[in-house]
């Protein structure tokens, strides 16, 4: 099986060590200083499953890779649209894209039977940018249960989890999540191939969409911003409007608050990938989390103050970065 890895960022290198260490032919397609790194000295991966270093292929140019069975898309979503010119030399007639991201994804209403069938969501899929870079049919779900970061050039933390669900926007059990999924397990990764994937996006965003702002706004870690009781309560009403939301449009979590609360907890003192943009100067990826639920609020008539009043401050935040 013939991977390709695009942004071999923090989740990227990571799965494409692991992927490379199960077996698969892998091509991590990373910039900069850290592709320098890689190509020196490999993906170095400390983890408290055990540090390992992967010597996968490394470039910046995929059409040095050719065309892959997966490309397994480790780009944060707001670099998805201008993404089109790297996938395209990876493509051949049944190439699946695999993303990695938080947040609702640009393939969310397709083929999901209900009023909102089809429906593109703006602040996802800007004028359909999104779509045109990334051909729905070949879209594959992927929820990440795993925290990791770089923490230098070629250097990768692992933090804790090794889930990555994976889902057919259809709900079919298909050869290709299928042939994917037992890659990665022979990775060492789990990776289940979900029927109803869109509850596993529902159940990270409702933390994703309340810890990742705050921590940005607060500088705070996960388990900082549950100590504070004020931010608590913040998250937690934060978390009630997003379920509202994912019920207008069909789909309950099915897990409580308090669930969900305990299970943020557990990635202890870790700065969330948002806060760790904003320490890196770099645009942060808010238009999937709050822009999106706020959207489908409005599409839905569905009441969120709290989440309205976050992604305005956020958003401020994110505009003065790019400034
Ligand atoms: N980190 C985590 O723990 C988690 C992350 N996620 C999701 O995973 C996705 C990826 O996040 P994460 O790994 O943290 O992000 P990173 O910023 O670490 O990785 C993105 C990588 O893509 C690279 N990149 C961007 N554009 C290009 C390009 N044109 N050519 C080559 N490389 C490029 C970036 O390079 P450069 O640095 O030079 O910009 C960077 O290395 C996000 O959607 C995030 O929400 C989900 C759960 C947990
Ligand atoms: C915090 C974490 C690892 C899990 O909620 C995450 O998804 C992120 O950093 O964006």
């Amino acid at each position: 099986m013939k991977v390709a890895v695009l942004g071999a960022g923090a989740i990227g290198a990571y799965v494409g060590a692991a992927l490379h260490r199960g077996g698969a032919e892998v091509h991590l397609i990373a910039r900069g200083e850290h592709l320098r790194a890689i190509r020196e000295a490999g993906v170095r991966v400390l983890s408290p499953r055990g540090d390992f270093t992967a010597h996968p292929h490394a470039t910046d140019d995929p059409r040095e890779v050719g065309t892959v069975d997966h490309v397994f898309l480790g780009l944060k979503a707001n670099s998805y649209a201008a993404a089109g010119a790297l996938v395209r030399p990876l493509l051949h007639e049944s190439t699946t894209l695999i993303a990695a991201q938080n947040g609702i994804p640009w393939w969310y209403f397709h083929g999901l039977k209900g009023p909102y069938q089809g429906y593109r969501i703006e602040s996802v899929d800007p004028g359909g940018s999104v779509t045109a870079a990334l051909p729905l049919e070949r879209a594959v779900g992927c929820v990440v249960y795993a925290a990791t970061e770089i923490e230098e050039p070629g250097l990768v933390r692992h933090l804790e989890g090794t889930r990555f669900s994976i889902g057919e926007p259809s709900g079919e059990l298909t050869a290709r999540c299928v042939d994917f999924s037992e890659a990665m397990t022979r990775g060492g990764l789990k990776c289940p191939v979900e029927q109803d994937l869109r509850k596993d996006v529902w159940i990270k965003l409702m933390g994703n969409i309340a810890f990742n702002p705050i921590s940005a706004l607060a500088r705070a870690t996960m388990a900082g911003i549950c100590r504070h009781d004020g931010a608590r309560e913040l998250v937690v009403a934060m978390m009630r409007e997003t379920v509202e939301v994912a019920r207008r449009v069909g789909c309950d979590p099915g897990v409580s608050i308090e669930r969900r609360l305990r299970g943020a907890e557990k990635a202890g003192e870790h700065k969330t990938s948002t806060l760790q943009d904003l320490e890196k100067g770099k645009p942060l990826e808010l238009d999937v989390l709050l822009a999106a639920v706020v959207e489908l609020a409005d599409l839905t008539g569905a009441e969120v103050p709290t989440l309205r009043a976050i992604h305005a401050v956020s958003d401020l935040l994110n505009e003065s970065l790019a400034s």
